[in-house]
């Protein structure tokens, strides 16, 4: 099963999201969806090959979002899909049955399409407003969860929910009691001063509620 934290990475050069993942992997995350949305160019390249020496060398799952050949040509261990990027169909079939492919979902339908596709999990969100993301869909909140994940059990479906979209220390608790296996951050621990205390903080909150 799946760690129940992945850092999403920010940074608009090589070097700003370098420094903010190796911040994340030092600080105890094993778990990184590196996010450059940039046209590809050498700099993706560059940035992806150095992020997968820094996750083997932290034992750190490494995923890419959105480009399913990079992921392939440098043997990541999987990708991240949103609704608009390429298949789940597609992507497994490029990658092989034992990838990570995760995928994105904002309504019970997105759910149940996700789960026909064999996602390995589901980024449910976003959760409230976020300035990471731009062209955000409909925010959720609590009661969105509440209702997505109670639809999702009288249907019997299960497959991780991660949370993803503005979420803070002080929301964990009532989220996790929503049913969701873990979340996804991209801003908190990018942006947060002292990442030790936060990551203990953060897993402490994931693993008493599960
Ligand atoms: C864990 C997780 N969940 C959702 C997303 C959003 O993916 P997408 O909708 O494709 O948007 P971009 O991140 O590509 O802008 C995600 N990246 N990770
Ligand atoms: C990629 C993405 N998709 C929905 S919200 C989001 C950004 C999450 O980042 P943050 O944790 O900074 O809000
Ligand atoms: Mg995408």
């Amino acid at each position: 099963m799946h760690n129940q934290l992945q850092y999403i990475s920010q940074g608009n050069t090589v070097e700003e999201q370098l420094y903010n993942i190796h911040k994340a992997l030092d600080n105890g995350c094993d778990w990184i969806q590196m996010r450059f949305k940039k046209n590809y160019s050498d700099d993706t390249f560059t940035l992806a090959e150095a992020v997968k020496m820094l996750c083997k060398e932290y034992l750190a799952t490494f995923i890419i979002n959105d480009n399913v050949h990079l992921a392939k040509q440098l043997d990541a261990d999987g990708v991240h899909l949103g609704l608009s990027d390429m298949s789940v169909e597609e992507a497994r079939l490029i990658l092989g049955k034992t990838k990570i492919i995760g995928g994105t979902a904002n309504t019970f339908e997105d759910v149940l399409q996700r789960t026909a596709e064999n996602c390995d999990y589901i980024g449910l969100g976003p959760f409230q407003f976020t300035t990471t993301k731009q062209n955000l869909s409909p925010i959720l909140g609590l009661e969105g969860y509440r209702s997505i994940i109670g639809q999702m059990k009288a249907k019997n479906i299960q497959i991780p929910i991660y949370a993803i979209g503005g979420i803070t220390l002080e929301n964990i608790e009532s989220l996790m009691k929503t049913g969701i296996h873990g979340i996804a951050v991209s801003g908190l621990i990018t942006q947060t001063e002292n990442v030790s205390q936060l990551i203990n903080q953060l897993n402490d909150k994931l693993y008493v509620t599960i």
